[in-house]
């Protein structure tokens, strides 16, 4: 599925979150948001899984706008793990899985073999099985991360919005995860903070600041010790991975005098 935003803006109380932004993801392609705390990825991607309407500006997906579209048909598309998405009630992690495949029930039937077999897909994608009858409260933030990005998965959306994803994820689970969004043949969205991470797993990155997009490109072209320095104001020093040649950040802590600037 191909994403297009086109001059995308949101406004709140006369402060303008994401002003003029146009990017593009084509069929099956990862690519990236970063930039500072509060420059815009979370409400840009709100914007994407229809949690948040644009002020100004288009979100077509197929070249059509989804401002025609139905919720639900949205969410048979597009799926969403964001930062809000907490289950707060008590459910098994099945039912919090199989909470993705409501979009493609008719009414209130019941799950079908179908739809259980790809709860038991979702789940094994994320090395989770084993979790299913446990309530989701009682799990840790990552296995609970986890639980999420298979009810996300078990939605067998086209596009894939993730804000964040590898929040609370331990160093395997978090390389388990973007190795997935590498494999899963999807369009991929996804808002990191980790630079490395984002180098590793991106087609391409954009670059927000101040809810506008300063760069677009290939994680190479971008993550640039000169862009890295003006957007995050740190300073850094960019290498190869050895093996894969996708650039890799090496950071320089700062003198007392540049500190929290
Ligand atoms: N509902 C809202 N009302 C007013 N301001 C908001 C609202 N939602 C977000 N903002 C502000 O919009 C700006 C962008 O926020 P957003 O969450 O999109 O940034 P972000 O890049 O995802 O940040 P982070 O890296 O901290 O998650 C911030 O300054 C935030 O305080």
């Amino acid at each position: 599925m191909e994403l297009a935003l086109r001059g995308l803006c949101v406004t709140t109380a006369g402060r303008a979150l994401v002003r003029e932004l146009d990017l593009d993801a084509s069929s099956g392609e990862v690519v990236g948001l970063v930039g500072p705390n509060g420059s815009g990825k979370s409400t840009t991607l709100r914007c994407v899984y229809r949690a948040l309407r644009p002020t100004a500006g288009r979100v077509l997906l197929d070249g059509r706008d989804v401002a025609d579209w139905s919720l639900r048909r949205s969410a048979r598309h597009v799926a969403a793990l964001t930062q809000e998405s907490r289950a707060e009630l008590d459910f098994t992690v099945w039912e919090v899985v199989a909470l993705g495949r409501a979009p493609h029930l008719r009414g209130n039937r019941p799950l079908g073999e179908a739809d259980r077999e790809l709860c038991q897909w979702a789940l094994a994608q994320v090395g989770a099985e084993h979790l299913a009858e446990r309530g989701v409260l009682g799990l840790s933030g990552g296995e609970r991360q986890r639980v999420l990005i298979a009810r996300a998965l078990a939605q067998r959306p086209r596009l894939l919005v993730l804000d964040e994803p590898t929040n609370h994820l331990d160093v395997r689970h978090q390389l388990d995860v973007l190795a997935f969004l590498r494999r899963a043949g999807l369009t991929v969205l996804v808002a990191l903070h980790d630079l490395n991470l984002a180098a590793a797993v991106c087609d391409r990155i954009g670059v927000l600041d101040g809810g506008r997009l300063v760069a677009v490109g290939r994680p190479a072209e971008v993550l640039t010790p000169e862009l890295v320095s003006a957007v995050f104001g740190v300073r850094v020093t960019v290498v190869r991975h050895p093996e894969t040649g996708a650039p890799q950040l090496l950071y320089t802590l700062p003198e007392p005098a540049e500190e929290s600037r």
